[in-house]
């Protein structure tokens, strides 16, 4: 499965899942990563692992449908199949999401349904909760709502900071990502039209 990774920033996640299609085992081969902002260290990530890259500035365009067509273009350029939204932190557009429907996925450092959104974590840290986590979900057109493949949970310790639990959950979503990557990329778990989950089992 062709893999194109989406970043816009530090890219832990990207580099996750650049050790996990390495593995022999790995159904995967990431072919391209696109960030919408210039010089991150993902980027630097990226092309250190020889992968080609490209940077798409949501700065340069006068709108998301632009915005989304360019990216769009490239993935269509290098016959992506998978899409991993990892830190991307743009909305896309309904036409996007609904022409990749099924073939995106997203991290995100909470337990969903709970705590959507930016600052899922000091959510909820806020929220009093004893237990958080992180999930990889389909990418569906409402903003984290999407079919969920793989959660982690995550203990919140009554020392943690905003930074602590942040790091806690971050090395929970480099287990995460890599797994629900193989899933979908294996073909084992499917989205169904309903956008229900199906997982296939063989015969
Ligand atoms: N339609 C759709 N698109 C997405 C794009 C990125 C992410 C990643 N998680 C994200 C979740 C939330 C945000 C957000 O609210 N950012 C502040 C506004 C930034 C902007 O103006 O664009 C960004 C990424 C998830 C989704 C999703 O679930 N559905
Ligand atoms: N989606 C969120 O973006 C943050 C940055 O990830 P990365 O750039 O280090 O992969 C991570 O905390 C992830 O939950």
């Amino acid at each position: 499965t062709r893999v194109a990774v989406l970043i816009s920033g530090t890219g832990t996640n990207l580099q996750a899942l650049m050790e996990q299609v390495k593995k022999p085992s790995s159904s995967a081969e990431i072919v391209m990563v696109i960030s919408n902002r210039p010089g991150v260290m993902g980027l630097k990530r990226a092309s250190m692992a020889g992968i080609q890259t490209r940077v798409v500035d949501h700065k340069l365009y006068g709108s998301r449908a632009e915005f989304d067509g360019t990216i769009d273009k490239v993935l269509e350029e290098f016959r992506v199949e998978l899409v991993c939204l990892a830190g991307f932190m743009r909305i896309l557009t309904g036409p996007f999401v609904r022409k990749w429907s099924g073939k995106m996925l997203n991290i995100h450092p909470s337990l969903l349904p709970s705590f959507k959104g930016v600052n899922a974590q000091k959510q909820a840290l806020q929220a009093g909760v004893r237990v958080t986590g992180c999930t990889v979900h389909f990418v569906a057109e409402e903003v984290d709502a999407g079919a969920i493949v793989v959660q982690e949970a995550v203990p919140i310790l009554v020392t943690d900071t905003e930074d602590s639990l942040s790091e806690r959950i971050r090395e929970a979503e480099h287990r995460a990502f890599p797994a629900a990557l193989e899933l979908v990329g294996s073909g084992a778990v499917k989205l169904r039209d309903d956008g229900r989950l199906v997982w296939n089992q063989s015969v």
